[in-house]
């Protein structure tokens, strides 16, 4: 190497420290040669961690399909992968990355991964409405159908009152988004939104929504899914509520399923219920007012290109009616991630095609009617040939998965508490089946 060569170092490793991208750089062997701080933010890691470990080694430590070692084994480039994951300081992280196989005179050396952190595109993208700090008003929210028209109309009438509100839907039906829309309608603006997010055995929050209540302070409650408490833990919350001062507060409280059919499972207090229910909003799934499709899907795109420029602007008419005939399991929010999904791939096309529908989409869309495929039955039945243990064993797992998920809006934290499983494990395992399903 000439002397020049070498006095060119100090600018690479500057100009790799400084990049505004993730860089990971391994040798043929699989041991890493590059990792700059970017790519430490991202993944939470130090090169301490990683140093000594092989790419095998640290695929199983992140439990991640590495992109690294597919190219390192094939040899060729892999392009635009989007990944998203929790990096060891639990932080949920989106990624774009492009990585290269690194070749001299033919022979390959290694590759090299450059990684784009989208998380706060993501973040944004993710809830058109939710715009940074702008409140959402009740007439920011899409109702074209007539019985998203009712909800607002009802909504208003509850910030009329000011009486307690039960909203009941299913997941990503836009329970949430119409609670924070009741709160910014209120007269005191000042007041703060406060969400209790009813985890099963979440004892500790409740607590701290008893000290939170014994102040002067008013606010809006948004219980959100109290149908996901234990019966005594509802007890509790009832007991705090009742011993709170009602009038500096807004109530509001959502369950997933009909109430009637919750308080006779025994899943849903009779008085927890009655002390929410001065005012019932029903919430009908997505595949019934397919009326708010397209406008929220105008009103995703209209909302990306005013913040990020990007020039994506309608659905061709196939697709429109793929949307139409789709029955939305996961409601607006699986909508809304399947836009993301599309948009985030998108670059200089200004309509979305079915062929920029990502596959998982257009195989349970197309013809397959409206329910996503689910195993018939899981018991061997008399006449039908067994499947081997192994196979068995992984479709049940992955309908299993994906019907916790489903109950879970999409969510993967909640899923993996419902499932007592970390998130990591969770994704890892949902990501290991949809590749089996694949090949
Ligand atoms: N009518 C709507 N107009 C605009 N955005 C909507 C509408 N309905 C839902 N969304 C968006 O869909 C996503 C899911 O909505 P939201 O979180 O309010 O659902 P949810 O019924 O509270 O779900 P969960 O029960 O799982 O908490 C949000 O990002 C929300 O902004």
């Amino acid at each position: 190497m000439s002397q020049f060569e070498e006095s060119l170092f100090p600018f690479y490793e500057f100009a790799v420290q400084h990049a505004g991208v993730g860089i990971h750089a391994v040798n043929s062997d699989g041991r890493t040669v590059i990792y700059n701080d970017k790519m430490k933010e991202i993944e939470g890691l130090d090169l301490e961690d990683i140093r000594d470990l092989s790419i095998l080694e640290l695929f199983n430590f992140r439990q991640q399909p590495s992109t690294l070692m597919e190219v390192l084994q094939t040899g060729t480039e892999q392009l635009n992968i989007k990944q998203t994951y929790w990096n060891r300081s639990e932080t949920e992280i989106t990624t774009i990355n492009n990585t290269y196989p690194i070749r001299s005179n033919g022979v390959l050396l290694g590759a090299i991964e450059l990684s784009h952190d989208v998380t706060a595109l993501e973040k944004f993208v993710l809830e058109p409405l939710k715009k940074d700090r702008d409140p959402i008003l009740l007439n920011h929210i899409v109702a074209e159908s007539d019985s998203m028209k009712k909800i607002i109309a009802t909504a208003k009438k509850a910030v009329r009152a000011k009486l307690p509100v039960l909203l009941i839907g299913e997941a990503g039906t836009g329970k949430d988004l119409v609670a924070q829309g009741i709160h910014h309608e209120l007269p005191q603006m000042d007041s703060s939104f406060y969400t209790l997010y009813c985890n099963r055995s979440d004892n500790q929050s409740i607590d701290r929504l008893a000290t939170e209540l014994a102040t002067d302070s008013p606010f809006t409650l948004f219980c959100e899914r109290i149908d996901f408490l234990s019966i005594d833990l509802q007890r509790k919350l009832l007991d705090v509520l009742e011993n709170s001062d009602v009038h500096k507060r807004q109530f509001i409280a959502s369950i997933g399923e009909d109430p009637v059919e919750l308080i006779s499972a025994g899943s849903l207090l009779k008085e927890l219920y009655y002390f929410f229910a001065s005012f019932t909003i029903h919430f009908p799934p997505l595949r019934e007012r397919k009326e708010d499709i397209l406008p929220f899907v105008h009103l995703y795109l209209a909302r990306r290109k005013e913040s990020l420029g990007t020039v994506l602007d309608h659905v061709t008419k196939e697709v429109e009616e793929l949307f139409h005939s789709y029955s939305w399991p996961g409601n607006m929010r699986e909508l809304e991630m399947l836009l993301n999904e599309v948009a985030s791939l998108a670059s200089s096309e200004t309509t979305i095609t079915v062929d920029m529908l990502p596959q998982h989409f257009r195989s349970k869309s197309n013809g397959a009617g409206d329910t996503p495929s689910l195993i018939p039955d899981f018991i061997a039945a008399g006449g039908q040939d067994l499947l081997p243990l192994d196979k068995f064993m992984r479709e049940a797992e992955s309908y299993y998965l994906e019907k916790a998920l489903r109950i879970n809006g999409g969510n993967i934290t909640r899923t993996a508490n419902a499932l007592s499983m970390s998130r990591q494990n969770l994704q890892y395992r949902l990501r290991k089946n949809k590749k089996g399903e694949e090949a």
